[in-house]
């Protein structure tokens, strides 16, 4: 019953309907804003992206230019009387390391076939090396600087770089080659590429396009490494070809990232750097978490206003239907509810209230018709009953009599079959006006159907007869004078019963020795009265006993038409 009153509860209702539209709001609002965001954050990091890749690139480039200028500056100054003298040699190169040690790996001297003849610092395993393995060699005896693509040096074993440029002798021959190496981690080179972090997850690249190849970055194990096989990162693949600028792409590990581009002025290099979409949005990831919590504070409040607002906007409700309960139970009179408040409540109470009044004036009528005749207005039977009994109670207490007049038309019949049921209707309408105005007041004059009626007659003083008959005679004088129709002038009689009682008889007894002297009254001739035999002077005394006859009979005035 209680699950079942939840369940149907306004406030269930109310608090669910809230519930929904908080849902439905906050599912919208996550989206919307939640997309905006993503969208607008991922822009700004890309951007900022681009601006560090930017950055770098035009650092790392400057300090490729740096070297490549020093390594030519060097070359023009190198004197080529020293060519054929390793030790001078060694020794300019030592001046020159000391002085400004941009290489970290030393410099070298190659000859004209190409073989390194001499290095400073020595290092094992460089001299006697040959450069012209070296892709790019050609171009250096073509006279170009040349940026050797990174490789893990034969000497050392490190991630290498080097750069060479053309030695000349006076006439301006290439008779040899300047060479420079530095590891890529070297301080002052690509050392600040390494060592830079973007967040813990964002990662900056040193890309080799040609070689796809990844020259240098944060992740120490990726240096030297080759780039995701073609189809597997889109947005490099991109770069490879050409793009420069940012955009967010799957990786080949699977994970959403921001990636921005851009090349190292000077080299084929570009600088990619990179960061988890998810990392790059720290907003979003807090509004989200934001929207989740303010939903549900936004949910218990609703819950809690739905319900305060229910408790107070529909106590009186909730009063009104208490109320109205008892009153169905039968533990309070039917009455008007008490209306609190002027609003919905107060008129739907006031609603019920015009409900409630129509329907006792509904029940009044109901009532009235169940007691009274409907032609006549006049108590029925059943009424008559009741008034017995309360007369017969209030003889008993107050000492004294009643009498009950039955009263049948004479003739009636004729008027009614002749004239038609309408005029009979009027008939008895008219002798209903006459008897109530022979009626006393307190009398009670009913119809007990056809043309026979009962006039009840209380307080009466000893003989009860007495007053009876002067009714009974009033009654028959008054039916017997002539009634105006529109067919004509017509006269009806009336025969009377009478029984009278002290008070200590039952009603239905009274009744029957009433009806019984009134058959007497129509035997002897009708238009007269007769008075029951018995008088009744304690409870279920018979007063239609045997030997009823007649008691007295008198003939009163005319009684036919
Ligand atoms: N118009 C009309 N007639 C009714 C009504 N109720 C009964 N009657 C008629 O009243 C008549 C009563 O018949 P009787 O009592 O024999 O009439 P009567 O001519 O007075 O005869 P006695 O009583 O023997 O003197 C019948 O014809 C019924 O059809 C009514 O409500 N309206």
């Amino acid at each position: 019953m209680m699950i079942k009153r939840i369940h149907c509860s306004l406030v269930t209702r109310l608090t669910l309907f809230g519930l929904l539209l908080i849902l439905v709001s906050a599912v919208l609002r996550y989206n919307i804003l939640i997309g905006f965001l993503e969208k607008e954050q991922a822009q700004v990091a890309a951007d900022q992206q681009s601006t560090i890749a930017s950055y770098l690139a035009q650092d790392i480039g400057y300090r490729v230019q740096e070297r490549a200028s020093y390594l030519e500056r060097l070359a023009s100054h190198f004197p080529s009387a020293l060519l054929g003298d390793r030790a001078a040699m060694r020794s300019w190169l030592q001046d020159h390391q000391q002085l400004l040690p941009l290489f970290a790996q030393g410099l070298f001297v190659a000859d004209g076939n190409g073989t390194i003849v001499v290095d400073y610092p020595p290092l094992d395993g460089r001299r006697a090396l040959s450069l012209t393995n070296y892709p790019d060699y050609e171009r250096v005896l073509q006279g170009a600087t040349v940026l050797c693509p990174p490789l893990n040096s034969p000497a050392s074993g490190k991630p290498i770089i080097a750069m060479l440029t053309p030695l000349r002798d006076a006439s301006g021959r290439i008779v040899g080659v300047l060479g420079g190496s530095s590891e890529l981690n070297a301080p002052g080179f690509l050392d600040h590429l390494q060592q830079a972090r973007l967040g813990p997850t964002g990662s900056f690249l040193l890309v080799s396009p040609q070689q796809k190849m990844i020259i240098a970055s944060s992740d120490e194990a990726l240096v030297l490494t080759q780039l995701p096989s073609a189809g597997r990162d889109e947005l490099m693949d991109q770069a490879l070809a050409g793009y420069r600028g940012n955009g967010v792409g799957i990786a080949a590990n699977g994970v959403n990232e921001i990636k921005a581009f851009a090349s190292v002025p000077g080299t084929p290099w570009l600088v990619a750097v990179t960061m988890p979409l998810a990392a790059a949005l720290p907003t979003v990831e807090r509004t989200r978490a934001l929207i989740a919590r303010g939903g549900v504070i936004q949910g218990v409040m609703v819950v809690l206003l739905l319900v305060l607002a229910y408790l107070w906007f529909f106590r009186p409700l909730r009063r009104a239907a208490a109320l109205a309960d008892r009153m169905t139970r039968g533990e309070l009179p039917l009455s008007p509810l008490p209306v609190e408040r002027r609003d919905e409540v107060g008129h739907l109470t006031m609603a019920f209230n015009g409900l409630l009044s129509r329907l006792k004036l509904h029940q009044a009528e109901l009532q009235h018709q169940a007691h009274h005749d409907v032609l006549t207005g006049l108590p029925n039977r059943m009424k008559l009953a009741e008034r017995m009994e309360a007369a017969l109670t209030h003889a008993c207490r107050e000492r004294n009599g009643v009498a009950l007049l039955f009263l049948d038309l004479d003739g009636f019949k004729p008027i009614n079959d002749t004239l038609g049921h309408k005029a009979g209707d009027l008939v008895l309408q008219e002798v209903t006006r006459r008897l109530h105005q022979v009626a006393r007041h307190g009398d009670t004059l009913a119809r007990m159907g056809g043309d026979e009626f009962v006039l009840l007659v209380t307080d009466l003083g000893e003989p009860y007869e007495h007053g009876a008959q002067v009714l009974a005679e009033k009654c028959i004088k008054a039916v017997s004078e002539p009634l105006h129709l529109a067919q004509g002038e017509y006269r009806l009689g009336v025969s009377v019963g009478i029984a009278v009682c002290d008070g200590s008889c039952d009603a239905d007894s009274l009744l029957q020795a009433a009806d019984k002297a009134m058959y007497a009254a129509k035997g002897n001739g009708r238009g007269c009265y007769v008075i029951a035999p018995a008088r009744a002077s304690g409870t279920g005394t018979d007063l239609s006993a045997p030997g009823g006859t007649a008691g007295t009979t008198r003939p009163a005035g005319s009684a036919h038409s």
